[in-house]
């Protein structure tokens, strides 16, 4: 049985990548639909929020633009909800390239017992916001946040009944944490890139449509 919505949120500015992170590449295909096509294994919908759709015309994706902008990762979340066929929706961020499918799932359990409306993993203090579970049942809880003039995730994460996944927990899934790993400069970029070609990196699952 498949999960129901999955969301690549891809609508950020990469301030810090210096080029849009929607062009990651690796083994001459797009590293977002390599996401994708691992995540059409798991879920039954793979929606892309991106602000310029026209990347994604021949994939198998169903792919959004942000209805409220330049909100951030809020206003990628929210048209994700908004879009998805699931009540429940699973979240990543497009510059995450290690997905961790049996935590998918562990997550997915987490949620449908807990019924909380948003499902994240503790970090020390902090919190992994992306590859994380939200509800549909916030869409109007992020309007009305965002229509307050604020932004943050975590700030808006307080404000909700959330469910966390402690970090030992999570630790048992990925030990160095790498399902966590976001690449947000292109020296993280290369690392990455080195690394996972070095343990043979094969994406020759991708479509067709996902090569550049
Ligand atoms: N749809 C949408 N996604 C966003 C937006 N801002 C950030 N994101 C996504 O949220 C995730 C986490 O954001 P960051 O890692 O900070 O990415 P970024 O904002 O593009 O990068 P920086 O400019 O370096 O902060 C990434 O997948 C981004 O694509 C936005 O305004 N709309
Ligand atoms: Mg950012």
């Amino acid at each position: 049985m498949k999960f129901g919505s999955a969301v690549i949120l891809a609508g950020g500015k990469s301030r810090r990548m210096g080029f849009d992170k929607q062009f990651l590449q690796i083994k001459d295909h797009y590293l977002l639909c390599w996401h994708g096509e691992q995540l059409a294994t798991m879920f039954d919908q793979i929606i892309v929020v991106s602000n310029t759709p026209e990347l994604y015309r021949g994939t198998p994706f169903v792919v959004v633009s942000d209805e409220l902008r330049h909100q951030g990762p809020l206003g990628g979340i929210h048209i994700g909800l908004k879009t998805a066929l699931s009540q429940n929706v699973y979240f990543l961020a497009c510059d995450m390239p290690n997905i961790n499918l049996d935590y998918i799932r562990r997550m997915q359990q987490c949620v449908s017992q807990s019924h909380a409306p948003a499902c994240v993993t503790r970090y020390g203090d902090w919190i992994e916001p992306f590859n994380a579970f939200y509800s549909r049942v916030l869409i109007s809880a992020i309007e009305a946040y965002l229509a307050t003039g604020r932004h943050s995730l975590f700030d808006f994460l307080e404000t909700c009944e959330t469910f966390y996944i402690p970090e030992a927990e999570a630790r048992q899934y990925s030990p160095d944490w790498k399902m966590f790993l976001n690449l947000n400069t292109r020296e993280d970029f290369e690392k990455w890139r080195s690394l996972s070609l070095a343990h043979g990196f094969d994406n020759a699952a991708c479509g067709k449509s996902c090569r550049r």
